[in-house]
C-alpha cells in the first residue's frame, strides 16, 4: 500500500528562485494495482515517481509504503527510468544479475536467476550481448528484467516505452501486461499516451498542469486479461480514451 499525504515539491532553480512542481497530492494505492499517471508536460509526473522511489525528497507532506516513511531508495521499489540506462560495459546477463549481486546474492545464483528473467522477456539468446548490440525494444526488455529480477513489490516506470517505435511499443505493452498478470506487483507508470494508460491500468491519475495537482482519478473497469483487438471495439474503452483526451487537451467542460 502506497499512501501519499499532502505531498508537495518545490525546486530551487539555478537562478535562486523557487519553482513549485507538485502541490498537495493525496493518493492511496492498494497493493497489486496497475496505476498510470497522465498529465501535461512538466506537471510533475516524473518528480512524483522519483519521490516514491526515494530519489527526491518531498518539500511538504509524506509518502509511506506499508506504513513506513520513504526517505531513500530501497529494493521494495524498483525503478525502470530512462536515465537508469543499462551499463554499457556489462553484458545483458551482467546487467540483469547486477541488481541481485547488489543485494548480496552470490554470482552463480544471481546469474541463474537473471537467466530465468531473460527467458521471461525473450532475451535469453542475447544474454552475452552488450547493450549497444541490442535494439531499443530489447534494451528496454533488459532494463525491465534487471528490475523485476530482484522482485520489488512496487515497480516505478517512467515512460519506459516512450522512445520506441509504435509497433515495438505495442508489443512491449502486451508483454508487460502478461508479466504483470503473473506477478501482480504494484505498478506506477508514467506516460503521455492515453491509449497506453487505459490498456494497461486499473486506475489512471490525471494531473493538472504545473504545479501538478490531482485533477481526476479514473478507475478503468475493463476485463482482464486484456486483448487489444477486443478493446478497440469496446465502447467503454473508447469512452475512457475520449474522456482522458478531453481532460488533457482542456476541452473538458
Ligand atoms: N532538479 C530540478 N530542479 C529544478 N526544477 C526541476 C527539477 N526537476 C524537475 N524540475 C521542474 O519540475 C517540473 C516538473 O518536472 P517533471 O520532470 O516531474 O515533469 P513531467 O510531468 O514528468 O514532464 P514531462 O512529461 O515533460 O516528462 C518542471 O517544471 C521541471 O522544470
Amino acid at each position: 500500500m502506497i499512501t501519499i499525504d499532502h505531498l508537495g515539491k518545490t525546486f530551487k532553480t539555478a537562478r535562486g528562485t523557487e519553482h513549485a512542481a507538485l502541490l498537495d497530492i493525496d493518493l492511496h494505492i492498494p497493493d497489486g494495482q496497475f496505476v498510470s499517471i497522465l498529465g501535461p508536460s512538466g506537471c510533475g509526473k516524473s518528480t512524483l515517481l522519483y519521490m516514491v522511489g526515494g530519489f527526491e525528497q518531498p518539500s511538504r507532506g509524506s509518502i509511506k509504503v506499508d506504513g513506513r516513511l520513504v526517505t531513500q531508495p530501497g529494493p521494495d521499489r524498483g525503478p525502470v527510468f530512462q536515465e537508469y540506462a543499462l551499463f554499457p560495459w556489462k553484458t545483458v546477463l551482467g546487467n540483469v544479475a547486477y541488481g541481485l549481486r547488489e543485494q548480496g546474492v552470490p554470482k552463480v545464483q544471481a546469474e541463474a536467476r537473471a537467466m530465468v528473467w531473460l527467458e521471461k522477456v525473450k532475451l535469453d539468446k542475447y544474454a552475452h550481448f552488450y547493450p549497444r548490440e541490442l535494439s531499443g525494444g530489447m534494451r528496454q526488455r533488459a532494463a525491465i528484467a534487471r528490475t523485476l529480477a530482484y522482485e520489488p513489490g512496487i515497480l516505478l516506470m517512467d515512460e519506459p516505452f516512450g522512445a520506441l517505435d509504435a509497433h515495438t511499443r505495442l508489443t512491449l505493452q502486451a508483454e508487460l501486461l502478461t508479466l504483470w498478470e503473473q506477478l501482480r506487483n504494484t505498478v506506477l507508470f508514467v506516460t503521455h499516451a492515453v491509449d497506453e494508460a487505459v490498456y494497461l491500468s486499473d486506475r489512471v491519475i490525471v494531473l493538472t498542469g504545473s504545479p501538478g495537482t490531482v485533477r481526476e482519478i479514473i478507475d478503468i473497469d475493463l476485463p482482464r486479461p486484456r486483448v487489444r483487438s477486443e478493446l478497440l471495439v469496446n465502447r467503454k474503452y473508447q469512452d475512457y480514451i475520449v474522456h482522458l483526451e478531453s481532460l488533457l487537451t482542456g476541452e473538458h467542460a
